[in-house]
């Protein structure tokens, strides 16, 4: 399946991958985990603009062989970079969002990054609305989740079946588990590096999408700060959403049993 290639880990443009990568007032050593299959006209307006908005941040290109060569354009963006700023983990074939993020995750935990950002690569989460979410880890939050969902939160262009879908989604998830997360979908976050040190990532099992879910759940149930900022999600202008019905089938049959398994648990707990 899609596990790195050998040599993956390493920085491709031959940079230190430990040197800090510092968010100018933040003072923290930030990682961004960008995902990508098939987005290589995205992908360099995509670090242009996360380094015009935050110049001192580092980013990880996870990209799954794309047949129209992302990993090639990322590993041009990573030679490109004086400041050592972009690297780049090839996997050998397209795996799943989740899988890619739990690659993304293992490499910037593996070099020491306190805080673990998730954001795609389409332009649909604005890098100029990143500072809120690391605002919000500064004030002390453990996990910060950009929200379409409450006050303050927008859709640009969406289409109304995706928005319907979305808002159902996160209706379901809600009343199946009882996270009172209003976005728990949503691909936007900030991850203070001690959750995804807790949470048992080597035990996830969701490809798809709902691995947000899955990992916005644990964050709940092991006790952390969750929060949610507002954001502005934009609707693609290049490429297609990799959305599909495989992707929607797991996160409902998975939303499903977590749901069933955390009522066991709590009515075991009121036996004790
Ligand atoms: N490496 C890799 N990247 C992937 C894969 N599938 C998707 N991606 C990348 O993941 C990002 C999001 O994928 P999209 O297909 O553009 O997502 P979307 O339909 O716009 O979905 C958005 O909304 C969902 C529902 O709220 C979110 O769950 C999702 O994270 C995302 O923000 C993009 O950068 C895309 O290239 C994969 O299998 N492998």
């Amino acid at each position: 399946m899609g596990e790195p290639t050998a040599g993956d880990g390493q920085p491709e443009n031959g940079a230190d991958a430990t040197a800090p990568g510092v968010v100018g007032p933040y003072g923290e050593r930030a990682l961004v985990v960008i995902p990508t299959f098939n987005e290589r006209e995205n992908l360099p307006v995509i670090v242009e603009r996360l380094h015009a908005a935050l110049p001192g941040i580092h980013l990880l290109v996870v990209d799954d062989s794309s047949p129209d060569g992302t990993g090639e354009v990322a590993d041009g963006l990573a030679a490109e970079d004086a400041r050592n700023r972009v690297h780049v983990l090839h996997r050998v074939e397209k795996d799943g969002l989740g899988k890619a993020y739990l690659a993304g995750f293992a490499w910037g935990l593996d070099r020491d990054y306190a805080t673990i950002i998730e954001m795609d690569a389409d332009g649909s989460h604005a890098p100029e609305q990143l500072h809120r979410l690391l605002d919000a880890v500064n004030d002390g939050a453990d996990l910060v989740i950009g929200s379409r969902y409450v006050p303050g939160g927008q859709l640009v262009n969406w289409p109304r079946h995706r928005e319907m879908l979305s808002r159902g989604a996160n209706t379901y998830a809600r009343l199946a588990l009882g996270a009172r997360v209003h976005d728990i979908t949503a691909g936007f976050r900030a991850y203070r590096r001690q959750v995804l040190d807790k949470i048992e990532l080597d035990t996830v099992e969701s490809a798809g999408y709902c691995f947000q879910i899955d990992l916005a759940w644990r964050a709940v149930r092991a006790g952390f700060d969750v929060r949610e900022v507002p954001i502005t999600f934009t609707e693609r202008e290049i490429g297609e959403s990799k959305m599909s019905g495989g992707v929607m089938g797991e996160a409902f049959v998975m939303v499903a049993r977590w749901g069933i398994e955390s009522r066991i648990e709590r009515l075991r707990g009121l036996r004790r």
